[in-house]
Protein backbone atom coordinates (compact mmCIF):
# COMPACT_ATOMS: atom_id res chain seq x y z
CA UNK A 1 0.00 0.00 0.00
CA UNK A 2 2.71 2.52 1.14
CA UNK A 3 4.23 1.56 -2.78
CA UNK A 4 0.89 2.65 -4.51
CA UNK A 5 -0.77 -0.99 -4.84
CA UNK A 6 -4.40 -1.49 -4.15
CA UNK A 7 -4.56 -3.81 -1.51
CA UNK A 8 -6.84 -5.12 0.93
CA UNK A 9 -6.04 -7.03 4.43
CA UNK A 10 -8.61 -9.76 5.47
CA UNK A 11 -8.11 -10.69 8.96
CA UNK A 12 -10.57 -12.91 10.30
CA UNK A 13 -9.99 -12.78 13.99
CA UNK A 14 -6.83 -10.80 15.91
CA UNK A 15 -4.78 -8.34 14.27
CA UNK A 16 -1.42 -9.34 14.65
CA UNK A 17 -1.70 -12.89 13.90
CA UNK A 18 -0.23 -16.00 16.55
CA UNK A 19 3.07 -14.40 17.02
CA UNK A 20 1.57 -11.47 18.99
CA UNK A 21 -1.33 -12.51 20.69
CA UNK A 22 -0.88 -16.26 20.85
CA UNK A 23 2.86 -16.87 20.67
CA UNK A 24 6.30 -15.12 20.32
CA UNK A 25 5.65 -11.97 22.39
CA UNK A 26 3.34 -13.91 25.47
CA UNK A 27 5.84 -16.70 25.60
CA UNK A 28 8.92 -13.94 25.73
CA UNK A 29 7.07 -12.22 28.44
CA UNK A 30 6.51 -14.87 30.26
CA UNK A 31 9.45 -16.39 29.84
CA UNK A 32 10.79 -12.73 31.24
CA UNK A 33 8.99 -13.16 34.47
CA UNK A 34 10.04 -16.47 34.82
CA UNK A 35 14.04 -15.37 34.41
CA UNK A 36 12.91 -12.57 37.50
CA UNK A 37 11.48 -15.52 39.42
CA UNK A 38 14.67 -17.44 39.12
CA UNK A 39 17.49 -14.59 39.42
CA UNK A 40 17.38 -14.33 43.06
CA UNK A 41 18.43 -18.55 43.45
CA UNK A 42 20.61 -19.09 40.72
CA UNK A 43 24.12 -18.03 41.55
CA UNK A 44 24.90 -17.93 45.48
CA UNK A 45 28.37 -16.55 43.81
CA UNK A 46 27.81 -12.62 43.64
CA UNK A 47 28.15 -11.78 47.68
CA UNK A 48 24.05 -11.43 47.32
CA UNK A 49 21.54 -13.24 49.69
CA UNK A 50 19.64 -15.99 47.52
CA UNK A 51 16.41 -15.32 48.48
CA UNK A 52 13.35 -17.60 46.54
CA UNK A 53 11.19 -14.63 45.76
CA UNK A 54 7.39 -15.50 46.23
CA UNK A 55 5.53 -15.26 42.79
CA UNK A 56 1.83 -13.72 41.81
CA UNK A 57 1.46 -16.17 39.12
CA UNK A 58 -1.81 -14.04 38.15
CA UNK A 59 0.53 -10.65 38.11
CA UNK A 60 3.02 -12.63 35.71
CA UNK A 61 -0.13 -12.87 33.42
CA UNK A 62 -0.42 -9.53 33.36
CA UNK A 63 2.74 -8.63 32.77
CA UNK A 64 2.14 -10.92 29.92
CA UNK A 65 -0.97 -9.23 28.68
CA UNK A 66 0.97 -5.55 29.28
CA UNK A 67 3.26 -6.42 26.69
CA UNK A 68 0.67 -7.70 24.24
CA UNK A 69 -1.04 -4.68 24.35
CA UNK A 70 1.69 -2.59 24.44
CA UNK A 71 3.13 -4.29 20.91
CA UNK A 72 -0.89 -4.54 19.71
CA UNK A 73 -1.05 -1.13 17.97
CA UNK A 74 1.82 -1.59 15.76
CA UNK A 75 -0.32 -4.40 13.83
CA UNK A 76 -3.87 -2.84 14.71
CA UNK A 77 -6.47 -2.29 11.95
CA UNK A 78 -5.59 1.67 12.58
CA UNK A 79 -2.01 1.21 11.40
CA UNK A 80 -3.11 -0.99 8.84
CA UNK A 81 -5.42 1.73 7.60
CA UNK A 82 -3.14 4.64 8.47
CA UNK A 83 -0.62 2.80 5.77
CA UNK A 84 -3.59 3.22 3.39
CA UNK A 85 -5.23 -0.71 3.48
CA UNK A 86 -8.37 -1.37 3.21
CA UNK A 87 -8.58 -4.14 6.27
CA UNK A 88 -11.94 -6.25 6.63
CA UNK A 89 -12.57 -8.01 9.57
CA UNK A 90 -14.12 -11.50 8.63
CA UNK A 91 -13.08 -14.53 7.62
CA UNK A 92 -12.19 -15.00 4.01
CA UNK A 93 -12.81 -18.05 0.92
CA UNK A 94 -12.13 -18.04 -2.07
CA UNK A 95 -15.06 -18.10 -4.16
CA UNK A 96 -13.28 -18.10 -7.26
CA UNK A 97 -9.77 -18.18 -9.12
CA UNK A 98 -9.90 -14.37 -8.90
CA UNK A 99 -12.51 -13.51 -5.96
CA UNK A 100 -12.34 -13.67 -2.58
CA UNK A 101 -15.48 -13.33 0.02
CA UNK A 102 -15.08 -11.87 3.11
CA UNK A 103 -18.39 -11.61 5.18
CA UNK A 104 -20.50 -9.89 2.79
CA UNK A 105 -17.99 -8.24 0.80
CA UNK A 106 -16.80 -10.14 -2.45
CA UNK A 107 -12.99 -9.00 -3.55
CA UNK A 108 -11.71 -8.92 -7.15
CA UNK A 109 -8.37 -9.15 -7.20
CA UNK A 110 -5.31 -9.80 -9.84
CA UNK A 111 -2.89 -11.33 -6.82
CA UNK A 112 -3.57 -12.93 -3.78
CA UNK A 113 -1.14 -13.75 -0.95
CA UNK A 114 -2.47 -16.59 1.74
CA UNK A 115 -1.13 -15.62 4.80
CA UNK A 116 -3.36 -17.77 7.23
CA UNK A 117 -0.20 -19.11 9.52
CA UNK A 118 -1.27 -22.01 11.57
CA UNK A 119 -2.72 -23.37 14.90
CA UNK A 120 -1.84 -25.83 17.63
CA UNK A 121 -2.06 -29.67 16.07
CA UNK A 122 -4.23 -31.90 18.91
CA UNK A 123 -3.18 -35.09 17.97
CA UNK A 124 -6.53 -37.98 18.36
CA UNK A 125 -5.12 -39.21 21.67
CA UNK A 126 -7.52 -41.48 23.65
CA UNK A 127 -9.44 -39.70 26.48
CA UNK A 128 -8.16 -35.52 25.59
CA UNK A 129 -11.60 -34.62 25.05
CA UNK A 130 -12.36 -35.68 28.72
CA UNK A 131 -9.83 -33.45 30.29
CA UNK A 132 -9.65 -29.21 29.72
CA UNK A 133 -6.54 -29.15 27.21
CA UNK A 134 -4.20 -26.04 27.28
CA UNK A 135 -2.39 -24.90 24.11
CA UNK A 136 -0.69 -21.86 23.24
CA UNK A 137 -3.96 -20.37 22.36
CA UNK A 138 -5.18 -20.58 26.03
CA UNK A 139 -2.55 -21.09 28.01
CA UNK A 140 -1.63 -17.23 28.40
CA UNK A 141 -4.62 -16.49 29.83
CA UNK A 142 -4.56 -19.08 32.83
CA UNK A 143 -3.94 -17.12 36.09
CA UNK A 144 -4.26 -19.28 38.65
CA UNK A 145 -0.79 -21.24 38.79
CA UNK A 146 -0.69 -24.97 38.06
CA UNK A 147 0.24 -27.13 40.60
CA UNK A 148 1.62 -29.71 38.00
CA UNK A 149 1.78 -28.85 34.36
CA UNK A 150 2.15 -32.18 32.42
CA UNK A 151 3.80 -30.87 28.94
CA UNK A 152 2.91 -32.93 25.64
CA UNK A 153 6.19 -32.18 23.31
CA UNK A 154 9.64 -31.42 23.89
CA UNK A 155 9.60 -28.74 20.98
CA UNK A 156 10.62 -25.04 21.62
CA UNK A 157 7.04 -24.56 22.85
CA UNK A 158 7.20 -27.23 24.84
CA UNK A 159 10.24 -26.78 26.25
CA UNK A 160 9.98 -22.81 26.52
CA UNK A 161 6.95 -22.91 28.59
CA UNK A 162 8.08 -26.16 31.10
CA UNK A 163 10.68 -23.73 31.77
CA UNK A 164 9.25 -20.77 32.65
CA UNK A 165 6.30 -22.39 34.19
CA UNK A 166 9.17 -24.45 36.85
CA UNK A 167 10.46 -20.95 37.64
CA UNK A 168 7.08 -19.63 38.54
CA UNK A 169 6.74 -22.17 40.90
CA UNK A 170 5.03 -24.90 39.26
CA UNK A 171 6.27 -28.96 39.28
CA UNK A 172 6.74 -29.71 35.23
CA UNK A 173 6.73 -32.76 33.62
CA UNK A 174 7.44 -32.78 29.68
CA UNK A 175 6.47 -36.08 28.11
CA UNK A 176 8.15 -36.52 24.35
CA UNK A 177 7.61 -39.10 22.03
CA UNK A 178 11.30 -39.06 20.70
CA UNK A 179 14.35 -36.74 21.57
CA UNK A 180 13.59 -33.17 23.23
CA UNK A 181 14.47 -30.30 20.89
CA UNK A 182 15.07 -32.66 18.33
CA UNK A 183 15.37 -30.35 15.37
CA UNK A 184 19.24 -28.77 16.80
CA UNK A 185 22.54 -30.35 16.83
CA UNK A 186 21.53 -33.36 19.84
CA UNK A 187 25.14 -31.78 21.64
CA UNK A 188 23.66 -28.48 21.92
CA UNK A 189 20.52 -29.22 23.03
CA UNK A 190 21.70 -31.86 25.96
CA UNK A 191 23.13 -28.43 27.65
CA UNK A 192 19.48 -26.80 27.31
CA UNK A 193 18.17 -30.21 28.73
CA UNK A 194 20.79 -30.53 31.79
CA UNK A 195 20.10 -27.39 32.70
CA UNK A 196 16.31 -27.29 32.77
CA UNK A 197 16.45 -31.11 33.96
CA UNK A 198 18.56 -29.64 36.83
CA UNK A 199 16.06 -26.43 37.44
CA UNK A 200 13.54 -29.67 38.35
CA UNK A 201 11.28 -30.43 35.18
CA UNK A 202 11.28 -33.79 34.47
CA UNK A 203 11.77 -34.70 30.67
CA UNK A 204 10.84 -37.83 29.83
CA UNK A 205 12.05 -38.68 26.27
CA UNK A 206 11.16 -41.93 23.90
CA UNK A 207 7.29 -41.74 25.21
CA UNK A 208 4.41 -41.31 23.30
CA UNK A 209 1.69 -39.79 25.47
CA UNK A 210 -1.33 -43.02 24.25
CA UNK A 211 -4.16 -41.93 26.56
CA UNK A 212 -5.05 -39.61 28.56
CA UNK A 213 -7.80 -39.41 31.55
CA UNK A 214 -8.75 -37.95 34.79
CA UNK A 215 -10.74 -34.76 34.85
CA UNK A 216 -9.85 -31.26 36.16
CA UNK A 217 -7.33 -30.89 38.33
CA UNK A 218 -6.18 -34.32 37.77
CA UNK A 219 -4.78 -35.50 34.66
CA UNK A 220 -3.24 -38.83 33.88
CA UNK A 221 -1.11 -39.15 30.59
CA UNK A 222 -0.44 -42.41 30.04
CA UNK A 223 2.23 -44.21 28.39
CA UNK A 224 4.19 -47.87 27.29
CA UNK A 225 7.01 -46.14 30.33
CA UNK A 226 4.06 -45.50 32.67
CA UNK A 227 1.76 -42.68 33.97
CA UNK A 228 2.28 -39.39 34.70
CA UNK A 229 0.13 -37.56 36.49
CA UNK A 230 -0.57 -33.75 37.26
CA UNK A 231 -3.23 -30.75 37.52
CA UNK A 232 -3.26 -29.21 33.99
CA UNK A 233 -2.41 -30.20 30.69
CA UNK A 234 -0.47 -28.36 27.90
CA UNK A 235 0.06 -29.94 24.45
CA UNK A 236 2.60 -28.65 22.14
CA UNK A 237 3.24 -31.16 19.48
CA UNK A 238 3.30 -29.16 16.59
CA UNK A 239 1.38 -27.25 14.13
CA UNK A 240 -1.72 -27.43 11.47
CA UNK A 241 -1.41 -25.01 9.05
CA UNK A 242 -4.82 -23.06 8.68
CA UNK A 243 -6.45 -23.99 5.34
CA UNK A 244 -10.09 -25.18 6.25
CA UNK A 245 -12.61 -22.83 5.31
CA UNK A 246 -10.76 -21.10 2.77
CA UNK A 247 -12.19 -23.08 0.31
CA UNK A 248 -8.82 -23.30 -1.93
CA UNK A 249 -10.35 -25.56 -4.38
CA UNK A 250 -12.98 -22.94 -5.41
CA UNK A 251 -9.69 -21.04 -6.79
CA UNK A 252 -7.56 -24.64 -7.56
CA UNK A 253 -5.18 -23.88 -5.01
CA UNK A 254 -3.55 -27.27 -4.26
CA UNK A 255 -2.33 -27.57 -0.96
CA UNK A 256 -1.52 -30.74 1.53
CA UNK A 257 -1.58 -30.82 5.21
CA UNK A 258 2.06 -28.69 5.42
CA UNK A 259 0.64 -26.12 3.75
CA UNK A 260 -0.24 -24.32 0.04
CA UNK A 261 1.78 -26.34 -2.60
CA UNK A 262 4.41 -23.21 -4.37
CA UNK A 263 7.81 -22.93 -5.99
CA UNK A 264 10.80 -21.71 -4.54
CA UNK A 265 8.92 -18.11 -5.80
CA UNK A 266 6.59 -18.76 -3.35
CA UNK A 267 3.72 -18.93 -5.73
CA UNK A 268 1.03 -21.79 -6.42
CA UNK A 269 1.71 -24.21 -8.64
CA UNK A 270 -1.51 -24.08 -9.50
CA UNK A 271 -2.91 -21.59 -9.55
CA UNK A 272 -0.81 -18.60 -11.12
CA UNK A 273 -2.16 -15.64 -9.03
CA UNK A 274 -1.85 -16.98 -5.53
CA UNK A 275 1.10 -16.90 -3.25
CA UNK A 276 1.70 -18.07 0.24
CA UNK A 277 3.53 -16.26 3.33
CA UNK A 278 4.58 -17.80 6.46
CA UNK A 279 3.57 -20.88 8.06
CA UNK A 280 1.19 -21.67 5.56
CA UNK A 281 3.41 -21.32 3.01
CA UNK A 282 5.11 -25.41 4.07
CA UNK A 283 8.19 -24.34 5.02
CA UNK A 284 9.62 -23.01 8.42
CA UNK A 285 7.32 -21.86 10.94
CA UNK A 286 8.66 -18.47 12.50
CA UNK A 287 7.90 -15.04 12.39
CA UNK A 288 11.16 -13.75 11.03
CA UNK A 289 10.20 -16.60 7.92
CA UNK A 290 7.05 -14.92 7.85
CA UNK A 291 8.47 -11.27 7.73
CA UNK A 292 11.44 -12.55 4.98
CA UNK A 293 8.23 -14.07 2.46
CA UNK A 294 6.43 -10.86 2.78
CA UNK A 295 9.85 -8.92 1.40
CA UNK A 296 10.05 -11.56 -1.20
CA UNK A 297 6.27 -10.62 -1.83
CA UNK A 298 6.99 -7.44 -2.69
CA UNK A 299 9.97 -7.99 -4.97
CA UNK A 300 7.65 -10.33 -7.19
CA UNK A 301 4.32 -8.53 -6.92
CA UNK A 302 5.15 -4.67 -7.05
CA UNK A 303 8.07 -5.13 -9.13
CA UNK A 304 7.28 -8.30 -11.09
CA UNK A 305 10.92 -9.38 -9.76
CA UNK A 306 11.52 -12.83 -8.97
CA UNK A 307 11.46 -13.46 -5.52
CA UNK A 308 12.98 -16.83 -4.50
CA UNK A 309 12.96 -17.67 -1.00
CA UNK A 310 16.10 -18.87 0.24
CA UNK A 311 16.32 -20.82 3.64
CA UNK A 312 19.89 -21.69 3.65
CA UNK A 313 20.38 -18.48 5.70
CA UNK A 314 17.37 -18.50 8.16
CA UNK A 315 18.21 -18.23 11.57
CA UNK A 316 15.87 -19.70 14.34
CA UNK A 317 16.65 -19.72 18.37
CA UNK A 318 14.54 -21.47 21.48
CA UNK A 319 14.83 -19.14 24.12
CA UNK A 320 15.24 -21.70 26.86
CA UNK A 321 17.88 -20.65 29.65
CA UNK A 322 20.31 -21.06 28.08
CA UNK A 323 18.71 -20.24 24.48
CA UNK A 324 20.03 -22.35 21.93
CA UNK A 325 19.90 -20.89 18.43
CA UNK A 326 20.85 -22.15 14.65
CA UNK A 327 21.64 -21.06 11.20
CA UNK A 328 22.64 -23.09 8.31
CA UNK A 329 23.76 -26.67 8.45
CA UNK A 330 24.31 -28.49 11.65
CA UNK A 331 27.35 -30.41 12.47
CA UNK A 332 25.70 -33.39 11.32
CA UNK A 333 24.22 -32.83 7.66
CA UNK A 334 27.41 -30.44 6.97
CA UNK A 335 29.27 -33.64 7.38
CA UNK A 336 26.88 -35.63 5.31
CA UNK A 337 26.98 -32.83 2.54
CA UNK A 338 30.80 -31.42 2.56
CA UNK A 339 32.56 -34.71 3.94
CA UNK A 340 36.30 -34.01 4.14
CA UNK A 341 36.17 -30.50 2.99
CA UNK A 342 34.11 -29.89 6.03
CA UNK A 343 36.04 -27.99 9.15
CA UNK A 344 34.65 -27.39 12.87
CA UNK A 345 35.76 -25.05 14.83
CA UNK A 346 34.29 -23.96 18.42
CA UNK A 347 34.52 -21.83 21.10
CA UNK A 348 33.66 -22.20 24.72
CA UNK A 349 31.88 -19.70 26.71
CA UNK A 350 33.87 -20.79 30.06
CA UNK A 351 36.72 -19.02 27.87
CA UNK A 352 35.10 -15.64 27.36
CA UNK A 353 35.62 -12.91 29.93
CA UNK A 354 32.22 -11.27 30.04
CA UNK A 355 31.01 -15.30 30.29
CA UNK A 356 33.16 -15.50 33.82
CA UNK A 357 32.26 -12.01 35.26
CA UNK A 358 28.68 -12.82 35.01
CA UNK A 359 28.73 -16.63 35.68
CA UNK A 360 27.38 -17.42 32.25
CA UNK A 361 30.17 -20.10 30.93
CA UNK A 362 27.63 -22.78 30.35
CA UNK A 363 27.60 -22.77 26.41
CA UNK A 364 29.34 -23.11 23.02
CA UNK A 365 29.36 -22.05 19.50
CA UNK A 366 30.53 -24.75 16.79
CA UNK A 367 30.94 -23.12 13.11
CA UNK A 368 30.98 -25.19 10.08
CA UNK A 369 33.70 -23.61 7.51
CA UNK A 370 33.74 -25.18 3.80
CA UNK A 371 36.35 -23.23 1.97
CA UNK A 372 36.96 -20.91 4.43
CA UNK A 373 33.15 -19.41 4.83
CA UNK A 374 30.78 -20.47 6.57
CA UNK A 375 27.78 -23.13 6.56
CA UNK A 376 25.75 -23.30 9.30
CA UNK A 377 26.52 -22.31 12.92
CA UNK A 378 24.73 -23.39 16.17
CA UNK A 379 25.31 -21.63 19.52
CA UNK A 380 24.04 -23.01 22.95
CA UNK A 381 24.54 -20.22 25.79
CA UNK A 382 23.49 -16.79 27.17
CA UNK A 383 21.84 -14.64 24.52
CA UNK A 384 22.89 -17.19 21.96
CA UNK A 385 19.88 -15.68 19.98
CA UNK A 386 21.09 -12.44 19.99
CA UNK A 387 24.60 -14.15 19.16
CA UNK A 388 23.45 -16.00 15.91
CA UNK A 389 23.05 -13.08 14.09
CA UNK A 390 26.45 -12.09 12.77
CA UNK A 391 26.37 -15.94 11.29
CA UNK A 392 22.95 -15.48 9.89
CA UNK A 393 24.81 -11.86 8.15
CA UNK A 394 27.69 -14.26 6.95
CA UNK A 395 25.73 -16.56 5.08
CA UNK A 396 23.48 -14.89 4.03
CA UNK A 397 25.91 -12.83 2.40
CA UNK A 398 28.35 -15.72 1.53
CA UNK A 399 30.93 -13.88 4.10
CA UNK A 400 34.40 -15.47 4.40
CA UNK A 401 35.64 -16.37 8.00
CA UNK A 402 37.96 -13.63 7.51
CA UNK A 403 34.90 -10.81 7.96
CA UNK A 404 34.22 -12.02 11.57
CA UNK A 405 37.92 -12.40 12.34
CA UNK A 406 39.32 -8.95 10.89
CA UNK A 407 36.61 -6.99 12.95
CA UNK A 408 37.69 -5.56 16.33
CA UNK A 409 35.11 -6.36 19.20
CA UNK A 410 34.62 -4.10 22.15
CA UNK A 411 36.00 -5.75 25.05
CA UNK A 412 34.82 -7.74 27.06
CA UNK A 413 31.61 -9.17 25.25
CA UNK A 414 30.38 -12.31 24.65
CA UNK A 415 30.38 -10.87 20.85
CA UNK A 416 34.09 -12.15 21.24
CA UNK A 417 32.76 -15.56 21.17
CA UNK A 418 32.12 -15.49 17.61
CA UNK A 419 35.37 -13.84 16.86
CA UNK A 420 36.93 -16.72 18.69
CA UNK A 421 35.38 -19.05 16.74
CA UNK A 422 36.59 -17.67 13.49
CA UNK A 423 40.04 -17.20 15.41
CA UNK A 424 39.89 -21.19 15.93
CA UNK A 425 39.69 -21.44 12.16
CA UNK A 426 42.85 -19.37 11.49
CA UNK A 427 44.79 -20.65 14.42
CA UNK A 428 45.94 -24.05 13.09
CA UNK A 429 47.26 -22.29 9.56
CA UNK A 430 49.07 -19.54 11.38
CA UNK A 431 50.55 -21.54 14.41
CA UNK A 432 50.69 -25.08 13.37
CA UNK A 433 52.22 -24.47 10.08
CA UNK A 434 55.92 -25.18 9.62
CA UNK A 435 55.73 -22.90 6.40
CA UNK A 436 54.81 -19.59 8.35
CA UNK A 437 56.87 -20.08 11.16
CA UNK A 438 59.75 -20.77 8.40
CA UNK A 439 59.16 -17.71 6.40
CA UNK A 440 58.62 -15.36 9.77
CA UNK A 441 62.27 -17.17 10.66
CA UNK A 442 63.50 -15.29 7.32
CA UNK A 443 61.55 -12.40 7.59
CA UNK A 444 62.75 -11.84 11.27
CA UNK A 445 66.65 -12.54 10.30
CA UNK A 446 66.37 -9.62 7.70
CA UNK A 447 63.82 -6.97 9.15
CA UNK A 448 66.09 -4.22 10.61
C1 LIG B 1 3.93 -20.42 21.65
C2 LIG B 1 4.63 -19.98 20.39
C3 LIG B 1 5.82 -19.30 20.47
C4 LIG B 1 6.46 -18.89 19.32
N1 LIG B 1 7.64 -18.22 19.44
C5 LIG B 1 8.28 -17.80 18.33
C6 LIG B 1 9.49 -17.05 18.44
O1 LIG B 1 9.98 -16.78 19.54
N2 LIG B 1 10.08 -16.62 17.30
C7 LIG B 1 9.55 -16.90 16.06
O2 LIG B 1 10.13 -16.48 15.06
N3 LIG B 1 8.41 -17.60 15.93
C8 LIG B 1 7.76 -18.06 17.03
N4 LIG B 1 6.59 -18.74 16.91
C9 LIG B 1 6.07 -18.99 15.55
C10 LIG B 1 5.32 -17.76 15.01
O3 LIG B 1 4.30 -17.37 15.92
C11 LIG B 1 4.73 -18.08 13.66
O4 LIG B 1 5.71 -18.62 12.81
C12 LIG B 1 4.18 -16.81 13.02
O5 LIG B 1 3.15 -16.27 13.80
C13 LIG B 1 3.67 -17.10 11.60
O6 LIG B 1 3.16 -15.94 11.05
P1 LIG B 1 2.02 -16.00 9.94
O7 LIG B 1 1.82 -14.60 9.51
O8 LIG B 1 2.36 -17.03 8.94
O9 LIG B 1 0.73 -16.56 10.70
P2 LIG B 1 -0.09 -16.05 11.95
O10 LIG B 1 0.71 -15.20 12.85
O11 LIG B 1 -0.73 -17.25 12.53
O12 LIG B 1 -1.21 -15.13 11.29
C14 LIG B 1 -2.20 -15.66 10.47
C15 LIG B 1 -3.45 -14.81 10.58
O13 LIG B 1 -4.40 -15.25 9.62
C16 LIG B 1 -5.70 -15.20 10.18
N5 LIG B 1 -6.54 -16.12 9.42
C17 LIG B 1 -6.46 -17.47 9.34
N6 LIG B 1 -7.40 -17.95 8.48
C18 LIG B 1 -8.08 -16.89 8.03
C19 LIG B 1 -9.16 -16.72 7.11
N7 LIG B 1 -9.74 -17.75 6.47
N8 LIG B 1 -9.62 -15.47 6.87
C20 LIG B 1 -9.06 -14.40 7.47
N9 LIG B 1 -8.05 -14.49 8.33
C21 LIG B 1 -7.55 -15.72 8.60
C22 LIG B 1 -5.47 -15.63 11.62
O14 LIG B 1 -6.54 -15.17 12.44
C23 LIG B 1 -4.14 -14.95 11.95
O15 LIG B 1 -4.34 -13.67 12.49
C24 LIG B 1 5.91 -19.15 18.05
C25 LIG B 1 4.69 -19.83 17.96
C26 LIG B 1 4.05 -20.24 19.12
C27 LIG B 1 2.74 -20.94 18.98
N1 LIG C 1 11.58 -19.70 19.77
C1 LIG C 1 10.92 -19.94 18.65
O1 LIG C 1 11.27 -19.47 17.57
C2 LIG C 1 9.69 -20.78 18.69
C3 LIG C 1 9.09 -21.07 19.90
C4 LIG C 1 7.96 -21.85 19.88
C5 LIG C 1 7.45 -22.31 18.68
N2 LIG C 1 8.07 -22.01 17.52
C6 LIG C 1 7.57 -22.52 16.21
O2 LIG C 1 6.40 -23.27 16.43
C7 LIG C 1 6.58 -24.59 15.93
C8 LIG C 1 5.79 -25.57 16.73
O3 LIG C 1 6.39 -25.83 17.99
P1 LIG C 1 6.08 -27.17 18.77
O4 LIG C 1 7.01 -27.21 19.93
O5 LIG C 1 4.61 -27.31 19.00
O6 LIG C 1 6.35 -28.27 17.67
P2 LIG C 1 7.57 -29.20 17.23
O7 LIG C 1 7.07 -29.98 16.07
O8 LIG C 1 8.82 -28.43 17.03
O9 LIG C 1 7.78 -30.16 18.48
C9 LIG C 1 6.76 -31.05 18.90
C10 LIG C 1 7.34 -32.21 19.67
O10 LIG C 1 6.27 -33.03 20.11
C11 LIG C 1 6.63 -34.39 20.00
N3 LIG C 1 5.40 -35.22 19.90
C12 LIG C 1 4.54 -35.30 18.87
N4 LIG C 1 3.51 -36.13 19.17
C13 LIG C 1 3.72 -36.58 20.44
C14 LIG C 1 3.01 -37.45 21.33
N5 LIG C 1 1.86 -38.03 21.00
N6 LIG C 1 3.52 -37.69 22.55
C15 LIG C 1 4.68 -37.10 22.93
N7 LIG C 1 5.39 -36.27 22.13
C16 LIG C 1 4.92 -36.00 20.90
C17 LIG C 1 7.52 -34.43 18.75
O11 LIG C 1 8.39 -35.54 18.79
C18 LIG C 1 8.27 -33.09 18.83
O12 LIG C 1 9.50 -33.20 19.50
C19 LIG C 1 8.08 -24.80 15.99
O13 LIG C 1 8.52 -25.80 15.10
C20 LIG C 1 8.58 -23.45 15.59
O14 LIG C 1 8.54 -23.35 14.18
C21 LIG C 1 9.19 -21.24 17.50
Amino acid sequence: AQMGASVVLIEGHKMGGDCLNYGCIPSKALIASAKHAHAGVENPQFGVEQVRPAVDFAAAKDHVRHVVDTIAPVDSQDRFEGLGCTVIRDNARFISETEVQAGQTIVTARRFVVATGSGPFVPPIEGLDSVTVHTNETIFDLRERPDHLLVIGGGPIGMELAQAHRRLGCDVTVIEGAKAMGKDDPELSAVVLDRVRAEGVTVVEGTQADRVSGADGSVTVHTANGDFIGSHLLVAVGRSVNVDGLDLEKANVSYDRKGLKVDDNLRSVSNKRVYAAGDVAGGLQFTHVAGYHGGQLVRALMFGLPAKARTDHIPWATYTDPELAQVGLTEAQARKKHGSKLSVVRSEYADNDRANTEGRTTGLIKVMVVGGRPVGASIVGHLAGELIGIWAMAIANNLKMTAISNTVLPYPTYMELNKRAAGAYFSPKLFDSALVKKVVGLVQRWIP
